[in-house]
């Protein structure tokens, strides 16, 4: 049992992705942590983002970083943008995301490309959104509790530039699987857009 969850920055759906996980008993990867940590790397380097080879030399790291609280920043989100868009360091984090996905008894994972690209087979697919405004709110809000002080300006633009460099960048870029179930967060709690996303999960699972 596959379930793949994509969707653009601050939509919900790592919120979803952990609750699906929980309710089916299934391991979880938020994906975007991988490029997190590859950009927060690049940054404790004092290397250029946008200078791929540099970037690919930070692919290999130790799973520890992947709970660092330091990944969590506007500006690592920015940089791991950045960095996702070269196609070499997709294609290093991508046997990693594979094997996850595949592993025996099944696997949630949540990012951008991961109905489209890491497991097309994937038995569900979920794409969240929410405006831009309201992601905002939810990121500045999230930031805040992290006690990362910034504005809510600052964070729609980011948001902003973000979904335009993702959506456009030309390798796996963020756009909805064709097999894909929208999932519109905006007005809805999160138990009400996490019982709307078992919903629809159990839907396409009875599909198979
Ligand atoms: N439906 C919702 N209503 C209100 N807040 C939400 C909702 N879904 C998620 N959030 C909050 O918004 C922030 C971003 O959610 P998250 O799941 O991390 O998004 P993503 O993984 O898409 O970046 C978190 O602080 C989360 O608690
Ligand atoms: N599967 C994925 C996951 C993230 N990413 C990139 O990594 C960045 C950070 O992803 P994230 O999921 O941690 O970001 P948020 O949605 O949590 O803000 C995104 O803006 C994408 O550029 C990607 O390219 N492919």
């Amino acid at each position: 049992m596959i379930i793949a969850v994509d969707g653009p920055a601050a939509s919900g759906k790592g919120t979803i992705a952990r609750a699906l996980a929980k309710h089916f008993g299934l391991p979880h990867l938020d994906t975007g942590l991988l490029y997190r940590a590859v950009a927060a790397r690049v940054l404790a380097e004092g290397l250029d983002p946008a200078r791929e080879a540099d970037v690919v030399a930070m692919c290999d790291f130790d799973e520890g970083l992947l709970a660092s609280p330091d990944l969590r920043t506007d500006h690592v989100g920015k940089t791991a943008s950045i960095v996702s868009a070269h196609p070499l360091v997709r294609a290093a984090l991508l046997q990693r995301q594979r094997r996850f996905a595949q592993q025996e008894g099944g696997a949630v994972l949540d990012g951008r490309d991961i109905g489209t690209v890491i497991a097309p087979d994937a038995d569900v697919k979920l794409f969240v959104k929410a405006t831009p405004a309201i992601r905002a709110r939810r990121r500045h809000e999230e930031l805040r509790r992290h006690g990362i002080e910034v504005s809510y300006d600052r964070v729609l633009a980011d948001i902003r530039a973000r979904d335009d460099r993702d959506s456009r960048r030309s390798e796996a870029p963020l756009r909805q699987a064709a097999d894909a179930a929208v999932l519109d967060t905006s007005f809805l709690s999160i138990e009400a857009a996490v019982q709307r996303a078992v919903a629809l999960a159990e839907a396409q699972m009875a599909r198979h």
